[in-house]
């Protein structure tokens, strides 16, 4: 086996699949490190380090990494993860209902990610898998794997993979942003509804490209629809009861359907019923228009191309357009909370975005893709957003079809490797606690970034042909709602959210809801 993982290795390097990178990183990390022989220096599975004895078996093992005979509980895996790496060091063996090896090396990240073939497999929650069985449904892009997973991405990639694809909503995203920005100037919210606000935002945000429609998120409370009201809570729903099942609340449903698992499958119902009514609307919108002969198809949306892809069914478009939405609504919505969160707590950052904006944008035009494009100090504060909090998601997985060569050590296909990035932070930033947007700044403090981190050291988004799809409308939505609010507001946060814990259960989020408050900024004349 050792052999032919090698012979695998030297195979496609030769072959030019991996570039020159595998092998020579194999061979300066793994054996220079060993400084043994080549093929003596493997190192089997067992041998990853890890806790040992009775947490290494099958089944019952996972148990002995959590309470009473560790301090750790489901809710906090990542709080368990960071330890084993603390503990171990980059690579971990562990038992996590089943074998598990947890990486936090970029350089190991790489491997992995040369490695996950064409499909490559990013394994489901159990309970969308399990609903999509017990409903004899299609799973959206979380559930499926293999080239029923290509048969959904191929199509959606044709528009989403475009440099250009966010900038055709940026208009109509920028009024979404406008709205957002007006609601938290009127708003006297306490803080779980404040969150409900940032959810609402993505919502609106996200339905203006999947549905091609205002689904009235934004509105007042006292104009809101009770449609809109109900798909908004049954979305609000489906991530709570994903997040029960990941955190150790609900166990039970893997074997019957109790109460998580009913509670999930009639929010999903729900969000089904929903969005199939917006996108029979949307369609019928676009044949009216194409009946006047006012819209054409080659105009660049992704409901039009979607349309124009001959190979997709009418279910196959709902269940890629509402995947869609769904995957981008609490994730956008976290992380955009992050970085109020993070601007809140550094105002001489803030007022220096403020500064690059209020030189870029005026309050009462649109935002253009020009305009963004030259508000580097915008991005860099994402970035370091993101970088601070990581990981955005918890956590990326991937399963590889093939053997593979970590550390020295032999990992075989099928194992879940689980990508950490707790480590790096000090090894690769200086005062890694901070938020420093200027490091990533072409030119930090006048000087050039000697020691530039390395590229996987930083994947908000993960990599890959399994990439986040919607990585470009999730950092545009961002950057226009924080423009807005900024244009408007100061950001700030109650000294009770000051030192607010993150936890990790399928998106990043604070451990209570953030007390946020704004105060409104005096108008510029330019
Ligand atoms: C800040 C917001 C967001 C973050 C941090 C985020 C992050 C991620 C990550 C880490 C993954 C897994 C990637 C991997 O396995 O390599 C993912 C998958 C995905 N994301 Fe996002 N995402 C965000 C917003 C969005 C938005 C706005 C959309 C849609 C408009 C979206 C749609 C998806 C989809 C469909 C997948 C599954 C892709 C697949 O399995 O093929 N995401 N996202």
């Amino acid at each position: 086996m050792v052999v032919k993982t090698l012979s695998f290795l030297r195979q496609h390097q030769t072959k030019g699949l991996f570039g020159d990178c595998i092998l020579p990183f194999f061979c300066t990390q793994s054996l220079r490190t060993h400084s043994t022989p080549f093929a003596s220096t493997l190192k089997e599975f067992k041998d990853i380090p890890g806790p040992g004895g009775l947490a290494q078996w099958p089944v019952v093992g996972s148990l002995f990494n959590f309470k009473p005979f560790t301090h750790f509980t489901p809710a906090n895996l990542d709080k368990l993860i960071e330890y084993m790496v603390y503990r171990y060091g980059p690579i971990v063996r562990l038992q996590l209902s089943g074998p598990k090896v947890i990486l936090s090396n970029p350089k190991d990240l790489e491997i992995v990610y040369q490695h996950e073939g064409r499909y490559p497999i990013r394994p489901a929650t159990d309970l969308g898998s399990l609903y999509c069985q017990r409903n004899n449904v299609p799973g959206g892009f979380a559930e499926v794997q293999g080239e029923d997973w290509y048969a959904l991405r191929s199509p959606a990639n044709k528009f989403l993979l475009r440099a250009d694809c966010a900038a055709q909503y940026l208009s109509v995203q920028d009024v979404v942003a406008q709205d957002f920005a007006d609601l938290l100037e009127k708003s006297q919210c306490n803080p779980e509804e404040l969150a409900g606000l940032f959810f609402r935002y993505a919502s609106e945000s996200n339905g203006v490209v999947c549905f091609n429609t205002r689904l009235g998120c934004l509105r007042d409370i006292n104009t809101r629809n009770p449609e809109t009201e109900r798909f908004l809570n049954a979305m609000a729903q489906v991530f709570l009861q994903l997040q029960n099942s990941v955190s150790g609340k609900s166990v039970a449903h893997k074997f019957y359907r109790n109460k998580t698992y009913k509670l999930y499958e009639e929010a999903c119902n729900t969000v089904h019923e929903i969005s199939s009514k917006h996108l029979k609307n949307a369609l019928n919108r676009v044949k009216q228009e194409q009946a006047k002969d006012s819209l054409s198809l080659n105009e660049f949306t992704l409901l039009n191309s979607m349309i124009k892809e001959e190979s997709l069914t009418l279910s196959q478009i709902q269940v890629i357009l509402s995947a869609l939405h769904n995957a981008g609504t609490e994730s956008t919505a976290k992380n955009m909370q992050v970085l109020f969160y993070n601007l809140a707590r550094n105002p001489d950052k803030q007022e220096k975005l403020y500064e690059e904006i209020q030189a870029t944008v005026e309050q009462d035009q649109p935002i253009t893709k020009d305009a963004l494009a030259q508000m580097p100090y915008l991005r860099a504060c994402l970035k370091e957003s993101f970088r601070l909090i990581k990981p955005t998601i918890f956590s990326t997985h991937r399963v590889l079809n093939e053997d593979v060569v970590i550390q020295g050590y032999r990992i075989p296909a099928g194992i879940p490797l689980v990508f950490t990035q707790v480590k790096c932070c000090s090894e690769y930033f200086s005062e890694p606690e901070k938020f420093i947007p200027e490091r990533w700044l072409r030119s930090y403090g006048n000087r050039k970034l000697e020691n530039p981190p390395p590229a996987f050291v930083n994947l908000p988004f993960g990599h890959g042909p399994r990439k986040c799809l919607g990585w470009r409308f999730a950092e545009q939505e961002i950057y226009l709602a924080t423009v807005r609010v900024l244009q408007k507001l100061r950001i700030h946060i109650q000294p009770e959210s000051e030192n607010c814990g993150f936890k990790y259960l399928i998106f990043v989020e604070p451990v209570k809801p953030i007390s946020f408050y704004f105060t409104k900024r005096e108008k510029h004349n330019g």
